[in-house]
């Protein structure tokens, strides 16, 4: 008998990798953080000793999920100026709003409450893209969640950084002083095509190639940008990042809303990862990612919720049920985007896009365990035919009882481990007072 840290033994294993496989009888071996074993599980007792065995009789076990695109300290703003189309709703509503409140405080207690948001609907790890990038991480750190911290650039001063050569400088910084850190990875993340210009945009080229860091953007959000683009510089933003040298494998395009065919095939050809963030596009009026279209032609697509001021939530099983609901309406066809596929974007995608496929993404011996155990036995999942089925189209976040990274439970029985639940709602209620009062 081997001595390991952890046996879980659920009804339901979902690894995402092979795709469409769906285990019964099952058991998931934990030791030092990582996926030791995935085996039934009468060979699983009969070969391991855990220290602890978790029996989940009713749960489905699936690999965390991955929130590839979002600025999680927007938190403290959730629901601060709804309907709107995105430049009313960010030059009148949001850029005001951040220019009074953005610091390090602000950043440390929102990042904390998307963190408790986003543990408790099984995400765990999240992209994140926002001002003072160095207090998302020290948060993440003291939480224990993943975070691919976004090493941002934007032609504004700010409170963080007064103009894009001092942006990317504080993020060198940043990464040469973190980038050991197991539970981060590190993105460029310049802000859009239209608030960053061509030279700092070509020295992130560089840099990205240099140090093999991902650039995370939004790019085509809407079909303003484009006009906007073609009226400042001639060309279409992606076509402006493809001369800078940016529409490469390293690229991760958020939004993608304004897609011609051949652009399709151009991202195809580059390797460039496509970022979905269906809630927001909608709610923004942005338009719509034509997902279907680019799966077929081989580009992959991971999923982001975006900030909570234009989705209002971090919920990742809510922005899976979205996209494959949309993807048929866009496409006509009600077979696009199948739950199989919708589970895929949520979680080895995104971790592709962001260069961590072999440590997390999929239930996979030898990677990291990050898990998420869903309920299934609530009487509003059943009868249960197919489990993949529910997780994307029938169950809701708050049936996800536990919640691990590298092993450690962030979320057990819906409890957080690592974050005092009656001190964040203090902190959050003051600011809200302070937000409210200015508004
Ligand atoms: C430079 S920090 C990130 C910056 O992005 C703003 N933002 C939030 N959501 C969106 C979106 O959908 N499109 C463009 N910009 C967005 C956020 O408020 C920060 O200022
Ligand atoms: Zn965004």
């Amino acid at each position: 008998m081997q001595s390991v840290d952890k046996i879980i033994t659920p009804r339901w294993i979902v690894p995402v990798e092979p795709d469409e496989t769906v285990l019964e009888g099952y058991s998931l071996v934990v030791h030092e953080g990582r996926i030791l074993d995935l085996l039934p599980t009468a060979e699983a007792e009969a070969r391991y000793h855990g220290e602890t065995h978790r029996r989940l009789a009713q749960h489905a076990l699936i690999p965390g999920l991955v929130n590839a695109h979002t600025h999680s300290p927007m938190t403290l703003l959730r629901g601060l100026a709804d309907d709107l189309p995105l430049m009313d709703w960010l030059q009148n509503h949001i850029w005001p709003a951040e220019g009074r409140f953005v610091g390090e405080a602000f950043v440390h207690d929102g990042t904390l409450l998307a963190a408790a948001e986003m543990l408790r609907g099984g995400t765990t790890c999240f992209n994140d893209m926002y001002f003072f990038p160095e207090t998302t991480a020290q948060v993440s750190g003291q939480v224990g969640i993943r975070a691919a911290i976004g090493l941002i650039v934007i032609d504004f001063p700010s409170a963080w950084a007064s103009q894009a050569s001092e942006y990317i400088e504080k993020g060198l910084d940043i990464f040469d002083r973190h980038k050991g850190e197991s539970l981060l990875s590190f993105c460029f993340a310049p802000h859009a095509p239209y608030t960053v210009a061509d030279e700092p945009l070509k020295r992130l080229a560089t840099l990205s190639a240099e140090l093999d860091i991902p650039v995370h953007m939004h790019v085509h959000e809407t079909a303003h940008e484009l006009e906007e683009s073609k009226a400042r510089f001639g060309v279409r933003p992606l076509e402006r990042l493809a001369r800078l040298g940016l529409s490469g494998p390293n690229l991760m395009a958020v939004h993608m809303t304004q897609l011609e065919s051949g652009e399709i095939a151009h991202l195809a050809g580059a390797g460039t990862h496509v970022v979905h963030c269906p809630e927001s596009n909608l709610k923004l009026a942005s338009g719509f990612c034509p997902v279907q279209a680019l799966v077929e032609a081989g580009v992959n697509v991971a999923l982001g919720t975006d900030g909570t001021a234009s989705n209002n939530d971090l919920d990742m099983f809510g922005e899976m049920r979205t996209a494959a609901l949309l993807a048929k309406g866009v496409s006509g066809n009600a077979a696009a985007l199948p739950a199989h596929t919708a589970l895929r974007m949520a979680t080895l995608n995104g971790a592709r896009a962001l260069g961590l496929a072999d440590e997390i993404g999929s239930l996979t011996p030898g990677k990291s365990a990050d898990m998420v155990a869903v309920n299934l036995g609530e009487l509003e999942s059943q009868p249960v035919y197919d489990p993949v089925s529910h997780l994307v189209y029938a169950v809701g976040r708050h049936q996800v009882s536990d919640t691990w990274v590298a092993g450690r439970p962030l979320l057990r029985d819906r409890q957080l481990t690592t974050i005092d639940d009656t001190q964040l709602r203090q902190r959050i209620s003051s600011w809200q007072t302070r937000i409210a009062e200015a508004d």
